[in-house]
């Protein structure tokens, strides 16, 4: 599926990397932006279920192989292309599910721009497209032992559909009663760093001798569910988050005191007597930086407990005794089974590939991208799609189509 320019019928073919001549290759698209030219090849073998991409600097005459960052989509029987805002590609899976079909891949973004310069090759980033927008993250830090993970379960058991929280990764041991994939992803030192050198966490830190860290995976998977997500990081990761792409509100909890605080440890009884030592030391070089670096949004005093969750509660808009938060839920874009698509002005008309003569004209969807957010290596959030006709408020317009066809489109 998908136009492939005239170049790649003949001459590119010869040039083409070893390992993707003709034979190999299930199907590809050529996407053309200024000297280069991007070439997405997919193939639905089960020997390779993945989508590889090259690129064709014309100015040089050369292939190259990027550096692929972000998570990327699995492969399908076809899929569409077309360059979208001059510096990504989406992607229209075919025959894949409605939360798995709009993908875009990043060529001349700032992010891309950035990490060519970074890694000093060719990049491109993979993300996903998802329709509406998400709620702020928030982002809750304070020493250990303050009381922040009493008072997310209590948020989060009280606010069920409203709250997500993001799994951290950590070298640390397991505790007692805690569950591996639930209050952390327990892991080994190697594979993390692997997969913290392959992109794939928004920030990470040493705290307390261990290797902590939060992934743009752990954080998006709350956001796609329509969730607000809450991240329990310490001081040095709210600060590598301040300076990511994701836009949170930061929360910084405070002890009544230094000696209740150890209080509170021992009496958790979760930590040897070594550990205590190292975290009560550490919690003073926190509280210096929480209070003063102007970091946070909001400082809450936990003294009394629940007059503190019934301060957090104020501070989320929460007090009223229902749960709302008024955001909407973000879903998925919804897309035709099979598709064609054209870039207008931002706005892409996706023609569904039926052929039946006469329902031509009921199959053609725009999906509006003039509103995009976020990107690689997060998730796109933004793109809307409904029925109808992108000359609709011109006086000469065809006539707008309201009439969906088969397949059905979310709206917010
Ligand atoms: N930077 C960073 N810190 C984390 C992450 N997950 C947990 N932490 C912090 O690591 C510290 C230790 O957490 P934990 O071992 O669960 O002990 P606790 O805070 O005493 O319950 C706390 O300050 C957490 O906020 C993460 O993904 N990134
Ligand atoms: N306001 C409070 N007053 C007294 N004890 C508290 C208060 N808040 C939390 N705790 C207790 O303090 C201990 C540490 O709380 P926890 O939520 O595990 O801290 P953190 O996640 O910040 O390390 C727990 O045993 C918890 O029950």
């Amino acid at each position: 599926m998908g136009e492939a320019p005239e170049i790649f019928e003949d001459d590119l073919w010869k040039v083409f990397p070893v390992g993707l001549e003709p034979e190999s290759r299930g199907y590809q698209t050529a996407t053309i932006l200024g000297e280069k030219t991007y070439v997405i090849v997919g193939s639905d073998t089960e020997s390779s279920l993945s989508i590889g991409i090259q690129v064709f600097d014309k100015s040089r005459g050369k292939w190259a192989i990027p550096t692929v960052l972000g998570t990327k989509p699995t492969s399908c029987k076809g899929h569409s292309a077309v360059l979208l805002n001059k510096d990504r590609i989406l992607i229209l899976k075919q025959d894949s599910t409605p939360d798995d079909c709009t993908w875009l891949l990043e060529v001349d973004t700032e992010f891309v721009r950035e990490q060519k310069k970074i890694l000093k090759t060719e990049v491109v980033a993979w993300s996903k497209g998802v329709k509406g927008d998400s709620p702020k993250p928030l982002v809750i830090s304070g020493p250990s032992g303050v009381g922040k993970g009493t008072l997310i379960s209590k948020l989060m058991k009280e606010f069920p559909s409203t709250f997500g929280f993001s799994v951290s990764h950590t070298t640390r041991a397991l505790r007692d009663k805690e569950k591996d994939g639930v209050h952390y992803h327990f892991t080994e030192r190697s594979a993390m760093e692997k997969e913290i050198q392959e992109g794939k966490f928004l920030e990470y830190a040493s705290v307390h001798g261990n290797l902590y860290g939060t992934s743009i995976e752990a954080v998006e998977m709350v956001s796609d569910a329509g969730k607000r997500c809450i991240l329990d990081i310490d001081v040095q990761g709210a600060r590598s988050v301040r300076a990511s792409f994701l836009k949170a509100i930061f929360i910084f909890i405070c002890p009544p005191s230094y000696e209740e605080l150890e209080k509170r440890l021992r009496a958790r009884g979760t930590e040897t007597e070594e550990q205590i030592q190292k975290r009560l030391r550490n919690a003073r070089a926190e509280l210096e930086q929480g209070r003063s670096s102007g970091l946070f949004d909001h400082l809450l005093v936990n003294d009394d407990f629940e007059m503190c969750y019934k301060s957090l509660k104020k501070l989320l808009g929460l007090d009223g005794s229902t749960e709302a938060i008024c955001e909407p839920s973000p879903k998925m874009v919804e897309s035709p089974v099979g598709h064609s698509v054209l870039e207008m002005n931002e706005k892409v008309l996706i023609h569904c590939g039926t052929a039946e003569l006469g329902k031509a004209s009921k199959n053609l969807f725009v999906l509006d991208a003039s509103s995009l957010k976020g990107g690689a290596p997060g998730r796109t959030r933004g793109l809307n799609m409904y029925v109808g006709d992108p000359f609709a408020d011109r006086p000469n317009g065809i006539k707008r189509l309201l009439d969906p066809c088969k397949l059905s489109i979310s709206t917010n």
